[in-house]
Protein backbone atom coordinates (compact mmCIF):
# COMPACT_ATOMS: atom_id res chain seq x y z
CA UNK A 1 0.00 0.00 0.00
CA UNK A 2 3.04 2.39 0.57
CA UNK A 3 3.15 5.68 2.55
CA UNK A 4 -0.34 6.00 4.50
CA UNK A 5 0.12 9.48 4.68
CA UNK A 6 0.90 9.87 0.62
CA UNK A 7 -1.25 8.92 -2.31
CA UNK A 8 -0.50 5.50 -2.25
CA UNK A 9 -4.25 4.24 -1.09
CA UNK A 10 -6.20 6.75 -3.27
CA UNK A 11 -4.00 5.52 -6.63
CA UNK A 12 -4.48 2.08 -5.76
CA UNK A 13 -8.50 2.71 -4.99
CA UNK A 14 -8.84 4.26 -8.76
CA UNK A 15 -6.07 1.32 -10.65
CA UNK A 16 -8.38 -0.75 -8.64
CA UNK A 17 -11.62 0.22 -10.04
CA UNK A 18 -10.24 0.46 -13.72
CA UNK A 19 -11.50 -2.90 -15.22
CA UNK A 20 -8.45 -2.62 -17.82
CA UNK A 21 -6.31 -3.59 -14.19
CA UNK A 22 -9.18 -6.38 -12.67
CA UNK A 23 -9.14 -7.44 -16.28
CA UNK A 24 -5.73 -8.84 -16.10
CA UNK A 25 -5.41 -9.99 -12.43
CA UNK A 26 -6.66 -10.45 -8.94
CA UNK A 27 -5.34 -7.85 -6.91
CA UNK A 28 -4.81 -8.07 -2.95
CA UNK A 29 -3.75 -5.15 -1.06
CA UNK A 30 -1.69 -5.29 1.74
CA UNK A 31 -2.34 -2.51 3.90
CA UNK A 32 -4.15 -0.60 6.18
CA UNK A 33 -7.87 -0.62 6.31
CA UNK A 34 -8.65 3.29 7.30
CA UNK A 35 -6.35 3.81 4.90
CA UNK A 36 -7.86 2.31 1.95
CA UNK A 37 -11.17 3.43 2.68
CA UNK A 38 -9.73 6.98 2.91
CA UNK A 39 -7.92 6.08 -0.44
CA UNK A 40 -11.67 4.71 -1.59
CA UNK A 41 -13.13 7.95 -0.83
CA UNK A 42 -10.79 10.63 -2.24
CA UNK A 43 -10.52 8.78 -5.79
CA UNK A 44 -14.74 8.63 -5.58
CA UNK A 45 -14.03 4.95 -6.27
CA UNK A 46 -17.34 2.55 -6.11
CA UNK A 47 -15.53 -0.08 -4.32
CA UNK A 48 -16.10 -2.50 -0.90
CA UNK A 49 -13.10 -3.96 1.22
CA UNK A 50 -13.40 -7.54 1.27
CA UNK A 51 -11.30 -8.83 4.46
CA UNK A 52 -8.32 -11.36 3.12
CA UNK A 53 -6.80 -12.63 5.93
CA UNK A 54 -5.36 -15.82 4.81
CA UNK A 55 -6.79 -15.97 1.28
CA UNK A 56 -6.17 -14.80 -1.53
CA UNK A 57 -8.71 -13.34 -4.14
CA UNK A 58 -10.91 -16.21 -5.60
CA UNK A 59 -10.51 -17.21 -9.71
CA UNK A 60 -13.74 -14.99 -10.06
CA UNK A 61 -13.47 -11.78 -7.74
CA UNK A 62 -16.69 -10.06 -6.88
CA UNK A 63 -16.72 -7.25 -8.94
CA UNK A 64 -16.20 -4.03 -7.04
CA UNK A 65 -14.45 -5.03 -4.39
CA UNK A 66 -10.84 -4.39 -2.80
CA UNK A 67 -9.97 -7.79 -1.29
CA UNK A 68 -7.21 -6.41 1.58
CA UNK A 69 -4.90 -8.39 4.04
CA UNK A 70 -4.80 -5.83 7.12
CA UNK A 71 -1.28 -5.35 7.98
CA UNK A 72 -1.38 -2.81 10.36
CA UNK A 73 -4.17 -1.09 12.47
CA UNK A 74 -2.89 2.66 12.44
CA UNK A 75 -4.08 6.05 14.54
CA UNK A 76 -5.35 8.82 13.07
CA UNK A 77 -2.50 10.98 13.82
CA UNK A 78 -0.33 8.42 12.52
CA UNK A 79 -1.86 8.94 8.41
CA UNK A 80 -2.40 12.38 8.49
CA UNK A 81 -1.41 13.76 4.74
CA UNK A 82 2.00 14.96 4.20
CA UNK A 83 3.01 14.16 8.13
CA UNK A 84 5.29 10.94 7.18
CA UNK A 85 5.31 8.99 10.82
CA UNK A 86 7.86 6.52 12.68
CA UNK A 87 4.85 4.06 12.24
CA UNK A 88 3.76 4.23 9.24
CA UNK A 89 7.04 3.86 8.30
CA UNK A 90 7.07 0.81 10.18
CA UNK A 91 3.90 -0.25 8.79
CA UNK A 92 5.41 0.21 4.85
CA UNK A 93 8.31 -2.10 5.81
CA UNK A 94 5.66 -4.97 6.78
CA UNK A 95 3.98 -4.38 3.74
CA UNK A 96 7.06 -4.59 1.97
CA UNK A 97 8.10 -8.00 3.63
CA UNK A 98 5.17 -9.86 3.84
CA UNK A 99 4.75 -9.33 -0.24
CA UNK A 100 8.08 -10.64 -0.88
CA UNK A 101 6.80 -13.66 1.06
CA UNK A 102 3.64 -14.38 -0.82
CA UNK A 103 6.15 -14.26 -3.84
CA UNK A 104 8.79 -16.30 -2.42
CA UNK A 105 6.40 -19.07 -1.10
CA UNK A 106 4.46 -18.47 -4.48
CA UNK A 107 1.22 -17.66 -3.36
CA UNK A 108 1.16 -14.56 -5.12
CA UNK A 109 2.89 -14.26 -8.43
CA UNK A 110 3.98 -10.49 -8.80
CA UNK A 111 3.77 -7.48 -6.47
CA UNK A 112 3.29 -4.11 -7.08
CA UNK A 113 4.55 -1.54 -4.60
CA UNK A 114 3.14 2.08 -4.35
CA UNK A 115 5.44 4.62 -2.88
CA UNK A 116 7.27 4.97 0.10
CA UNK A 117 8.69 7.86 2.14
CA UNK A 118 12.38 6.97 2.15
CA UNK A 119 12.98 8.91 5.55
CA UNK A 120 9.95 7.28 7.76
CA UNK A 121 10.95 3.27 6.77
CA UNK A 122 14.74 4.34 8.36
CA UNK A 123 12.91 6.57 11.15
CA UNK A 124 11.46 3.42 11.70
CA UNK A 125 14.80 1.70 12.26
CA UNK A 126 14.54 -0.18 8.88
CA UNK A 127 18.39 1.14 7.22
CA UNK A 128 17.18 0.76 3.69
CA UNK A 129 17.46 3.28 0.72
CA UNK A 130 14.39 2.13 -0.94
CA UNK A 131 12.64 -0.74 -1.90
CA UNK A 132 14.78 -2.07 -4.31
CA UNK A 133 17.75 -3.05 -1.68
CA UNK A 134 15.39 -3.67 0.94
CA UNK A 135 13.68 -6.63 -1.87
CA UNK A 136 17.47 -7.47 -2.71
CA UNK A 137 17.99 -8.41 0.78
CA UNK A 138 14.84 -10.04 1.66
CA UNK A 139 15.23 -12.24 -1.10
CA UNK A 140 18.61 -13.59 -0.92
CA UNK A 141 20.86 -10.89 -1.29
CA UNK A 142 20.65 -10.92 -5.41
CA UNK A 143 22.42 -8.12 -7.12
CA UNK A 144 19.78 -6.28 -8.65
CA UNK A 145 19.35 -3.31 -11.31
CA UNK A 146 16.55 -0.46 -10.78
CA UNK A 147 15.20 -0.16 -14.62
CA UNK A 148 12.29 2.38 -15.50
CA UNK A 149 10.34 1.55 -18.40
CA UNK A 150 8.02 3.17 -21.01
CA UNK A 151 7.00 2.57 -24.53
CA UNK A 152 9.59 4.84 -25.71
CA UNK A 153 12.73 4.58 -23.13
CA UNK A 154 13.69 2.41 -21.05
CA UNK A 155 16.53 3.31 -18.76
CA UNK A 156 18.85 0.83 -15.67
CA UNK A 157 21.30 2.42 -13.54
CA UNK A 158 24.35 1.52 -12.38
CA UNK A 159 24.41 3.02 -9.35
CA UNK A 160 20.88 4.28 -7.31
CA UNK A 161 20.35 6.17 -4.13
CA UNK A 162 23.90 7.34 -3.83
CA UNK A 163 24.86 10.87 -2.92
CA UNK A 164 26.36 12.20 -6.05
CA UNK A 165 29.76 12.58 -4.58
CA UNK A 166 30.22 9.09 -4.52
CA UNK A 167 29.00 7.88 -7.55
CA UNK A 168 32.52 8.25 -9.51
CA UNK A 169 34.17 5.73 -6.96
CA UNK A 170 31.41 3.40 -6.96
CA UNK A 171 31.43 3.09 -11.10
CA UNK A 172 33.77 -0.04 -11.06
CA UNK A 173 34.25 -2.24 -14.16
CA UNK A 174 32.26 -4.94 -12.30
CA UNK A 175 29.53 -2.78 -11.37
CA UNK A 176 29.14 -1.74 -15.26
CA UNK A 177 29.66 -5.40 -16.62
CA UNK A 178 27.29 -6.61 -13.77
CA UNK A 179 24.35 -4.13 -14.83
CA UNK A 180 24.92 -4.71 -18.31
CA UNK A 181 24.45 -8.26 -17.96
CA UNK A 182 21.49 -8.39 -15.72
CA UNK A 183 19.70 -5.73 -18.03
CA UNK A 184 20.53 -7.83 -20.98
CA UNK A 185 19.60 -11.26 -19.20
CA UNK A 186 16.19 -9.71 -17.84
CA UNK A 187 15.47 -7.79 -21.53
CA UNK A 188 15.87 -11.23 -22.81
CA UNK A 189 13.44 -12.89 -20.82
CA UNK A 190 10.90 -10.39 -20.58
CA UNK A 191 10.66 -7.56 -23.21
CA UNK A 192 12.89 -8.32 -26.43
CA UNK A 193 14.67 -11.42 -27.70
CA UNK A 194 17.63 -9.65 -28.49
CA UNK A 195 17.80 -6.28 -26.44
CA UNK A 196 20.23 -3.62 -27.81
CA UNK A 197 21.56 -1.71 -24.71
CA UNK A 198 23.85 1.57 -25.09
CA UNK A 199 25.87 2.40 -22.13
CA UNK A 200 26.37 6.22 -20.68
CA UNK A 201 29.54 8.02 -20.01
CA UNK A 202 29.95 9.02 -16.88
CA UNK A 203 31.77 12.59 -18.10
CA UNK A 204 30.65 14.83 -20.36
CA UNK A 205 31.67 14.43 -23.90
CA UNK A 206 32.98 10.62 -22.72
CA UNK A 207 35.77 12.43 -20.69
CA UNK A 208 37.02 14.69 -23.95
CA UNK A 209 39.86 12.54 -24.19
CA UNK A 210 40.91 12.32 -20.47
CA UNK A 211 40.54 16.27 -19.82
CA UNK A 212 37.23 15.54 -18.07
CA UNK A 213 37.91 12.47 -16.53
CA UNK A 214 39.01 9.24 -17.28
CA UNK A 215 36.33 6.63 -16.06
CA UNK A 216 35.41 6.14 -19.89
CA UNK A 217 38.29 4.65 -20.90
CA UNK A 218 39.47 3.12 -17.75
CA UNK A 219 36.67 1.25 -16.81
CA UNK A 220 33.63 1.91 -18.99
CA UNK A 221 34.80 1.07 -22.59
CA UNK A 222 36.48 -2.57 -20.47
CA UNK A 223 33.25 -3.26 -19.60
CA UNK A 224 31.49 -2.82 -22.80
CA UNK A 225 34.12 -5.03 -24.25
CA UNK A 226 34.13 -7.55 -22.07
CA UNK A 227 29.81 -7.69 -22.51
CA UNK A 228 30.65 -7.74 -26.36
CA UNK A 229 32.54 -10.74 -25.80
CA UNK A 230 30.07 -12.41 -23.75
CA UNK A 231 27.81 -11.68 -26.98
CA UNK A 232 25.52 -9.02 -25.74
CA UNK A 233 24.61 -6.05 -27.77
CA UNK A 234 25.71 -3.29 -26.07
CA UNK A 235 27.59 0.09 -27.20
CA UNK A 236 29.23 2.56 -25.81
CA UNK A 237 30.46 4.88 -23.93
CA UNK A 238 28.37 7.37 -25.72
CA UNK A 239 28.04 10.40 -24.71
CA UNK A 240 24.76 11.24 -22.62
CA UNK A 241 23.38 14.52 -23.65
CA UNK A 242 22.52 13.35 -27.01
CA UNK A 243 22.21 9.56 -26.79
CA UNK A 244 18.69 10.03 -25.32
CA UNK A 245 17.26 11.94 -28.33
CA UNK A 246 18.40 8.49 -30.30
CA UNK A 247 17.62 6.04 -27.33
CA UNK A 248 13.80 7.87 -27.38
CA UNK A 249 13.42 7.19 -31.50
CA UNK A 250 13.76 3.63 -30.92
CA UNK A 251 17.92 3.12 -31.68
CA UNK A 252 17.90 1.23 -28.40
CA UNK A 253 15.94 -1.19 -26.19
CA UNK A 254 17.55 -0.12 -23.23
CA UNK A 255 19.88 2.78 -21.77
CA UNK A 256 22.39 1.98 -19.20
CA UNK A 257 22.67 4.76 -16.84
CA UNK A 258 25.64 5.31 -14.55
CA UNK A 259 23.64 7.62 -11.65
CA UNK A 260 20.21 7.96 -10.85
CA UNK A 261 19.14 11.15 -12.26
CA UNK A 262 20.87 10.15 -15.24
CA UNK A 263 18.34 8.12 -16.27
CA UNK A 264 15.59 9.47 -14.37
CA UNK A 265 15.33 13.07 -15.72
CA UNK A 266 15.05 11.89 -19.68
CA UNK A 267 12.59 8.59 -18.32
CA UNK A 268 10.04 11.43 -16.40
CA UNK A 269 9.99 13.55 -19.09
CA UNK A 270 8.78 11.33 -21.27
CA UNK A 271 6.80 8.73 -19.01
CA UNK A 272 5.79 10.66 -15.78
CA UNK A 273 2.67 9.69 -16.30
CA UNK A 274 2.90 6.06 -17.02
CA UNK A 275 6.50 4.91 -16.81
CA UNK A 276 7.07 1.74 -14.44
CA UNK A 277 9.99 0.98 -12.19
CA UNK A 278 11.08 -2.71 -12.32
CA UNK A 279 13.40 -4.67 -10.06
CA UNK A 280 15.67 -6.41 -12.16
CA UNK A 281 17.63 -9.51 -10.96
CA UNK A 282 15.38 -10.42 -7.95
CA UNK A 283 14.24 -14.08 -8.28
CA UNK A 284 10.60 -12.91 -7.64
CA UNK A 285 8.14 -10.18 -9.96
CA UNK A 286 8.10 -6.91 -8.68
CA UNK A 287 7.06 -3.50 -10.35
CA UNK A 288 6.45 -0.15 -8.83
CA UNK A 289 4.99 3.06 -9.41
CA UNK A 290 7.68 5.94 -11.08
CA UNK A 291 6.79 8.67 -8.78
CA UNK A 292 7.11 9.29 -5.31
CA UNK A 293 4.30 9.88 -2.43
CA UNK A 294 3.39 13.36 -3.22
CA UNK A 295 2.35 14.83 -0.02
CA UNK A 296 1.10 18.50 -1.93
CA UNK A 297 -1.76 16.07 -3.71
CA UNK A 298 -2.35 13.38 -0.86
CA UNK A 299 -6.16 13.57 0.16
CA UNK A 300 -7.11 16.24 -2.78
CA UNK A 301 -8.03 13.67 -5.71
CA UNK A 302 -5.70 15.52 -8.36
CA UNK A 303 -2.73 12.56 -8.41
CA UNK A 304 -2.73 10.50 -11.25
CA UNK A 305 -3.02 6.89 -10.78
CA UNK A 306 -1.93 6.00 -14.19
CA UNK A 307 2.07 4.88 -13.25
CA UNK A 308 -0.18 2.34 -10.68
CA UNK A 309 -2.04 1.24 -13.30
CA UNK A 310 0.73 0.58 -15.07
CA UNK A 311 2.95 -1.01 -12.55
CA UNK A 312 0.08 -3.46 -12.23
CA UNK A 313 -0.51 -4.06 -15.59
CA UNK A 314 2.99 -4.81 -16.28
CA UNK A 315 3.46 -6.91 -13.25
CA UNK A 316 0.46 -9.02 -14.20
CA UNK A 317 2.14 -9.56 -17.96
CA UNK A 318 5.40 -10.40 -16.49
CA UNK A 319 3.64 -13.01 -14.12
CA UNK A 320 1.59 -14.61 -17.13
CA UNK A 321 5.10 -14.42 -19.28
CA UNK A 322 6.45 -17.29 -16.65
CA UNK A 323 3.43 -19.37 -16.53
CA UNK A 324 3.24 -19.53 -20.49
CA UNK A 325 6.77 -19.22 -20.90
CA UNK A 326 7.83 -20.94 -24.15
CA UNK A 327 9.86 -20.29 -27.25
CA UNK A 328 7.77 -17.74 -28.30
CA UNK A 329 8.33 -13.96 -27.75
CA UNK A 330 8.87 -13.30 -24.74
CA UNK A 331 7.42 -9.36 -24.62
CA UNK A 332 4.66 -9.03 -22.43
CA UNK A 333 3.70 -5.99 -23.80
CA UNK A 334 5.79 -4.91 -26.68
CA UNK A 335 6.58 -2.01 -24.55
CA UNK A 336 9.12 0.01 -26.99
CA UNK A 337 10.45 -3.35 -28.40
CA UNK A 338 11.89 -1.86 -31.84
CA UNK A 339 11.49 -3.92 -35.06
CA UNK A 340 14.21 -6.53 -35.22
CA UNK A 341 14.71 -5.94 -31.41
N1 LIG B 1 8.71 4.03 -5.47
C1 LIG B 1 8.87 4.79 -4.39
O1 LIG B 1 8.58 4.34 -3.29
C2 LIG B 1 9.36 6.19 -4.51
C3 LIG B 1 9.38 6.97 -3.39
N2 LIG B 1 9.82 8.26 -3.45
C4 LIG B 1 9.75 9.02 -2.20
O2 LIG B 1 8.70 9.97 -2.28
C5 LIG B 1 8.99 11.07 -1.44
C6 LIG B 1 8.73 12.37 -2.19
O3 LIG B 1 9.64 12.45 -3.28
P1 LIG B 1 9.65 13.62 -4.35
O4 LIG B 1 11.03 13.73 -4.85
O5 LIG B 1 8.98 14.84 -3.79
O6 LIG B 1 8.83 13.08 -5.58
P2 LIG B 1 7.27 12.93 -5.85
O7 LIG B 1 7.16 12.06 -7.05
O8 LIG B 1 6.54 12.48 -4.65
O9 LIG B 1 6.75 14.40 -6.21
C7 LIG B 1 7.35 15.21 -7.19
C8 LIG B 1 6.27 16.07 -7.89
O10 LIG B 1 5.49 15.22 -8.72
C9 LIG B 1 4.12 15.30 -8.39
N3 LIG B 1 3.53 13.95 -8.50
C10 LIG B 1 4.06 12.81 -7.98
N4 LIG B 1 3.25 11.77 -8.24
C11 LIG B 1 2.21 12.26 -8.94
C12 LIG B 1 1.03 11.67 -9.49
N5 LIG B 1 0.77 10.37 -9.38
N6 LIG B 1 0.17 12.48 -10.16
C13 LIG B 1 0.42 13.80 -10.29
N7 LIG B 1 1.53 14.42 -9.79
C14 LIG B 1 2.39 13.66 -9.11
C15 LIG B 1 4.07 15.79 -6.95
O11 LIG B 1 2.84 16.44 -6.68
C16 LIG B 1 5.28 16.71 -6.92
O12 LIG B 1 4.92 17.98 -7.40
C17 LIG B 1 10.44 10.89 -0.98
O13 LIG B 1 10.43 10.40 0.33
C18 LIG B 1 10.99 9.84 -1.93
O14 LIG B 1 11.98 9.04 -1.35
C19 LIG B 1 10.23 8.84 -4.62
C20 LIG B 1 10.22 8.09 -5.78
C21 LIG B 1 9.79 6.71 -5.81
N1 LIG C 1 13.52 7.25 -7.91
C1 LIG C 1 13.10 5.90 -7.86
C2 LIG C 1 12.95 5.45 -6.49
O1 LIG C 1 13.33 6.13 -5.56
C3 LIG C 1 12.32 4.14 -6.27
O2 LIG C 1 13.01 3.46 -5.29
P1 LIG C 1 12.52 2.05 -4.75
O3 LIG C 1 11.75 2.35 -3.53
O4 LIG C 1 11.75 1.39 -5.82
O5 LIG C 1 13.81 1.36 -4.44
Amino acid sequence: MGDPSGIGPEIIAAALADPAVTGICRPLVLGDRVAIERGIAVAGAQLSIVSAPDLVPPVDPAPGTIYLRELSALQPDQMLYGRPTPAGGDACYRYICTAAGLCMDGTVAAMATAPINKESLNSAGHQFPGHTELLAELTGGHEVVMMLAGDRLRVTLVTIHEALSRVPELVTFDRVLSTIRITHDSLSRWFCKTPRLAVLALNPHCGEGGMFGDEETRIIAPAVAAAREEGIDAVGPLSADTLFHFAAQGGYDAVVCMYHDQGLIPLKLLHFDDGVNVTLGLPIIRTSVDHGTAYDLAGTGKASPASMKAALVMAAQMAQAVTHAGPQDPSPSGRGCPKGG
